[in-house]
């Protein structure tokens, strides 16, 4: 087809669905904030009447105060049968699945006819992982985020799977671009077309999914795996790549990088031990040799970062303030409320329950002086 009539094509399919979110509700802006293999993204608004309608939809976007989402148009006409019987409907009930926690990106609504399937998101405006690490990287000269702003953003993103693997969802492609950063510069976990449910608990799977550079050696070893295990090996790959600025290891062979993945990963003189040290625990061949989710989140690397959650967690209960705890008087002042928030895992919507019980869990564990006094505090708190 000659460039002039794809580009009328192109105007005639986007008035089109203009039209069809009008119909359900929503203004198609025509800002495209991203494409994937079979899909566009466009920044869209929500009408009064729709926020009326769904209440799900209103809750979310009265704590952000605007109306604007993400929709996700996938072409279900040009897309492969497989991909529209298998994988967007994966995609659709992973996502219900993991509703609602302030980490992962929300599924507001779908709608769909014989030609297009519509995904309403939460708005994620600032890009991607990667992007940033990048950016940081030009702006500080310096391959790399420092790890303290690695250590916020990793907590996040632990926070974000272990609610999906708690709601028995693996998420099977977590790498930097799958991961999107909010106007709050919150961290929201994304893109589940290859995620599947866990089942049960030593079920092994046996597709590959995900990219080479972020896929555990077991699958490029064509073995069954454990989801979970497979998703903890992204994860120390996501933060080498945070700290560092690059992949441990890049070969497009699969037996090339199983080569790389034998040697371990190599580290820049000046990385604190224990960040190695981490990464190094979720970077273990054998997949049961891995930390799990709670090791991670209790690792020393992570304690500062716990530390603060759990003693603003104290401070701001009514029994715990006038009585700080001795262990736990650092100030905090390097923490927002947002940011407090999502490390907590809660949604800025009250009426929804926290996951939030990570640090809690890890700060019993290692704070005893507030397990004695918190107890009543901590007991409200799920577990
Ligand atoms: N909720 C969102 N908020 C902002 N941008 C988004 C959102 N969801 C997706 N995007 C953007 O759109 C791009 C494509 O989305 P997504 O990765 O979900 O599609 P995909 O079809 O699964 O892509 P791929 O084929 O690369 O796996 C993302 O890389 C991101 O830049």
């Amino acid at each position: 087809m000659k460039g002039s009539a794809r580009r009328k094509l192109d105007q005639l399919n986007f008035m089109e669905q203009v039209r069809e979110c009008r119909d359900n509700g929503y203004l198609l802006s025509s800002k495209k904030i991203g494409s994937g293999a079979f899909s566009k993204v466009y920044l869209a608004y929500a009408t009064h009447e729709r926020l009326w309608h769904n209440p799900k939809l209103a809750s979310d976007l009265r704590g952000k105060r605007h109306a604007m989402v993400a929709i996700k148009i996938i072409s279900t006409a040009e897309a492969p049968v497989e991909f529209s019987q298998k994988f967007l409907p994966r995609e659709i009930s992973s996502l219900n699945a993991t509703y609602k926690h302030l980490n992962v990106v929300q599924l507001y609504e779908t709608y769909q006819n014989s030609r297009r399937s519509y995904l309403v998101l939460e708005l994620a405006a600032r890009g991607d992982l990667l992007e940033h690490i990048n950016s940081v990287s030009d702006h500080r000269c310096r391959p790399g985020l420092e790890e303290d702003e690695a250590r916020g953003l990793f907590w996040q993103l632990v926070s974000a799977v272990a609610h999906c693997h708690s709601s028995g969802i693996v998420h099977r492609d977590l790498k930097c671009e799958n991961i999107l950063l909010d106007d709050r510069g919150l961290l929201k976990l994304s893109d589940f077309g290859f995620a599947n449910r866990s089942g049960l608990k030593n079920s092994l799977l046996s597709t590959f999914c995900g990219s080479v550079a972020y896929t555990a050696p077991e699958i490029l070893m064509s073995k069954k795996y454990n989801g979970e295990q497979a998703d903890l090996w992204s994860l120390g790959i996501i933060l080498y790549a945070m700290v560092t600025g690059k992949l441990p290891f890049k070969e497009r062979q699969p037996h090339r990088m199983l080569h790389l993945m034998r040697q371990g990963p190599t580290f820049r003189p000046g990385m604190s031990p224990e960040c190695q040290d981490l990464i190094r625990g979720l970077l273990q061949l054998r997949p049961r040799a891995r930390l799990d989710l709670q090791q991670v989140a209790a690792h020393c690397w992570m304690l500062p970062i716990a530390h603060a959650l759990f003693c603003t967690m104290l401070s701001s209960s009514p029994g715990a303030r006038n009585q700080p705890s001795p262990s736990c008087q650092q100030p905090l002042t390097t923490w927002s409320l947002a940011e407090t928030h999502s490390l907590q895992g809660c949604s800025s919507d009250s009426s929804v329950p926290s996951t939030g019980d990570l640090a809690t869990r890890v700060l019993l564990a290692q704070c005893p002086s507030a397990q004695t006094q918190s107890q009543e505090e901590v007991q409200g708190l799920p577990s």
